[in-house]
């Protein structure tokens, strides 16, 4: 649904997009990832055919942006970084303002922007925008961006103006609406947001993507390399014994349970040899790196 090829966008002489191969499934929620400055609203700005890319490609349903970035936006919706709104116009009026430009008659408007109004909770409110919270700001700027019924829905940091109350709703918000089939690509240098809506991600790193794929995937990807080493946890409900091994590396112990860093995975044997020394053991895994630290260690690159 999503599609880049090569992208790439320069600021005076230096890449903010450098040459991005990306590609997003129909109905998937993506999480573009990457700390500030990565080139995030940039590949967004190219997507939604704002700007033009100095290099490369982008499709979206199979558009390519550049080519026709009218039709595209009749099948895209786009939530900003700083969505802005008239002050001295209600919700409603906005979005009334908004509509106009998609060509919906009087009674196609209303029906819609009273179907948005309810779905983002903002609606019975009178206030005018300029009075709104953050927080209203960006329901308000969720509903604009839905006011064509879009396949694709491209959010800039979503959550950034949201307290904890917003980002639930958010968060279901999204979930109801990949649940419609719409393709659902959100910007966040947050991983915690990210991960608890979207099912695949994408790191981006200094204008490169440095890693695509499920969570896990891309935690794997990233992870620090040590060789052909693995980390097997154990935990026994007795002392843990020496563990006389030629595979073992070394071994962190903590009380009843140790981290072994061994050349192979030896968990069938050293369960074997510590049953066989009579002893019961609560836990044998081999240690997945924490999806946090490996994105931190990632962001510091
Ligand atoms: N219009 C512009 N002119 C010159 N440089 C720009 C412009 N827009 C972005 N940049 C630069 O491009 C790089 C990427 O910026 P971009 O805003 O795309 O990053 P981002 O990942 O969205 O970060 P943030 O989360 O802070 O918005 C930055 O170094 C930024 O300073």
């Amino acid at each position: 649904m999503i599609r880049t090829e090569n992208l790439t966008k320069v600021y005076n002489g230096k890449p903010a997009v450098d040459g991005l191969d990306l590609e997003v499934g129909e109905g998937e929620i993506f999480g573009f990832l990457g700390p500030n400055g990565a080139g995030k609203s940039t590949t967004i700005l190219m997507l939604t055919g704002m700007i033009e890319p100095t290099g490369g490609r982008c499709f979206v349903d199979g558009i390519e942006v550049a080519n026709d970035p009218l039709n595209v936006k009749k099948t895209i919706g786009y939530l900003p970084e700083d969505v802005g709104f008239y002050g001295n116009m209600t919700g409603e009026q906005n979005l009334d303002y908004f509509a106009r430009f998609y060509g919906m008659d009087a009674k196609a408007r209303k029906e819609r922007i009273a179907e948005l109004l309810e779905l983002v909770h903002l609606d019975g409110v009178t206030q005018k925008a300029g009075e709104y919270s953050r927080g209203m700001k960006q329901r308000l700027g969720l509903a604009q961006a839905l006011i064509n019924d879009p396949k694709v829905l491209f959010l800039d940091e979503p959550t950034a103006n949201l307290d904890p109350e917003g980002v639930r709703e958010y968060r279901e918000l999204v979930e109801h609406l990949a649940g419609e089939g719409k393709t659902i690509f959100v910007s966040s240098h947050i991983l915690s947001e990210v991960r608890v809506v979207c099912r695949t991600v994408g790191l981006l790193s200094k204008g490169k993507l440095a890693a695509q794929g499920t969570l896990e995937e891309v935690a794997r990807a990233l992870a620090p390399s040590d060789g052909d080493a693995v980390r097997i946890v154990v935990e026994t409900r007795e002392h843990l014994p020496a563990i006389d091994d030629p595979a073992v590396i070394d071994i962190e112990r903590n009380g009843n349970r140790a981290v072994v860093r061994a050349k192979a995975d030896i968990r069938d044997r050293l369960s074997a040899s510590l049953f066989e020394q009579g002893l019961h053991v609560r836990e044998m895994r081999l240690e997945e790196p924490e999806i946090e630290d490996v994105f931190m260690a990632a962001y510091r690159r």
